[in-house]
């Protein structure tokens, strides 16, 4: 039987830390760290996640702002509130939620965001210093940062000798992602929809990473024995036993059988996901210690 991880328990620890460390800053500077999150039209997924970020960056004492723009909103107007925020010292942090409604462009919108700001680790100087391995002054991307502390809490900060596949090539997440296990010293294997056998190749993994959308795909006959997996999917599934219309949050894997296999396995909910938010407030900390001239916290 897998040991399964409890995401929102490390989760609760990483804001504990958070908390601590914008404490410290603002006892030490008078700065209070400050989280922008810019959230258009009115998906409630969405509007469910920002609701979590607001009320996790209040816990931390951070200064928390929430802006709420209507579905209308046009390009022009939405850059000039980015630009906007880049501007305020009080804000450390800017995230704008993904995805944009139609017919609003993503891309011209997060490359706008000042890079010391970007604590989504989404803006090209963002990832391509996470691509050159400088950590020190870069932001990464929250979800893979924070799968990446289920990997380093269970095979120690140098993974050197085992393989780590990563299915899925997402710039949100599989890419910086499988940089970071590089980093770490993994063989890595970045799969994808046009990689052939994908069972086989996930077999050969020590360190296996579902980033896919696609319900319970990774099934107990591709995971090697021992192995540890990281669930990162996201899937809304119909429950018809919970009564008409209900829907349950399921990820990639299909974790009951693969409980049988692991030897390290995430959940959903309650793996990943609480982790995604708890590393944005961990970027959030550590953007605001470097705009004091501080040196921030690890995590
Ligand atoms: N827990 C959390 O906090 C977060 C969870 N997520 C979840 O993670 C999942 C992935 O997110 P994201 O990276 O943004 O998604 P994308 O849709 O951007 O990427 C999905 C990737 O999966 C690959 N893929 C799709 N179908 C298959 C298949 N049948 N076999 C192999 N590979 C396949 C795609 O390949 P190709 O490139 O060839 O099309 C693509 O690279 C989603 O469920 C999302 O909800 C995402 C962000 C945060
Ligand atoms: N700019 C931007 N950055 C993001 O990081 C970003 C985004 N846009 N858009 C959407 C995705 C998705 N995402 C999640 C965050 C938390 C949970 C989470 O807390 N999940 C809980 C369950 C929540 C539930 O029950 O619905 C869990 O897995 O336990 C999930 C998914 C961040 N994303």
């Amino acid at each position: 039987m897998a040991q399964v991880i409890d995401g929102r328990q490390v989760a609760a620890s990483i804001t504990g830390t958070v908390k601590a460390a914008a404490a410290a800053l603002e006892a030490e500077t008078g700065v209070k760290t400050g989280l922008a999150v810019v959230i258009v039209g009115d998906d409630p997924a969405s509007h469910a996640y920002v609701g979590a970020k607001g009320r996790m960056a209040k816990e931390c004492g951070f200064n928390s702002v929430q802006h709420t723009l209507p579905a209308t909103t046009t390009q022009a107007d939405l850059a000039a509130l980015v630009a906007a925020l880049n501007a305020d010292p009080s804000i450390h942090g800017i995230l704008v939620q993904l995805p944009l409604p139609k017919p609003l462009a993503s891309d011209p919108i997060i490359q706008s965001i000042l890079p010391d700001k970007d604590v989504d680790g989404l803006h090209v100087v963002n990832a391509g210093k996470l691509a050159t391995g400088d950590l020190a002054t870069g932001l990464v991307s929250c979800t893979p940062a924070g799968a990446m502390v289920f990997v380093r809490r269970t095979h120690g900060d140098d993974l050197s000798g085992l393989s780590a596949v990563v299915i899925g090539r997402s710039n949100l997440f599989g890419k910086p992602m499988a940089q970071l296990l590089l980093n770490a010293n993994a063989t890595v294997t970045i799969a994808h929809s046009r990689t052939a056998d994908l069972p086989e190749v996930c077999r050969r993994a020590d360190i296996l990473v579902a980033a896919v959308g696609r319900p319970e795909m990774v099934r107990a006959g591709w995971i090697k024995p021992g192995a540890t997996v990281i669930d990162v999917g996201i899937n809304r599934v119909p429950a018809p036993e919970k009564g008409e219309g209900k829907t349950r949050l399921v990820g990639d894997v299909a974790f009951a059988e693969a409980a049988d296999v692991a030897g390290v396995l995430t959940p959903v909910p309650g793996g990943v996901g609480p982790m995604t938010i708890a590393m944005l407030m961990a970027n959030t900390v550590i953007a605001a210690h470097r705009a004091a001239g501080r040196v921030p916290p690890a995590f």
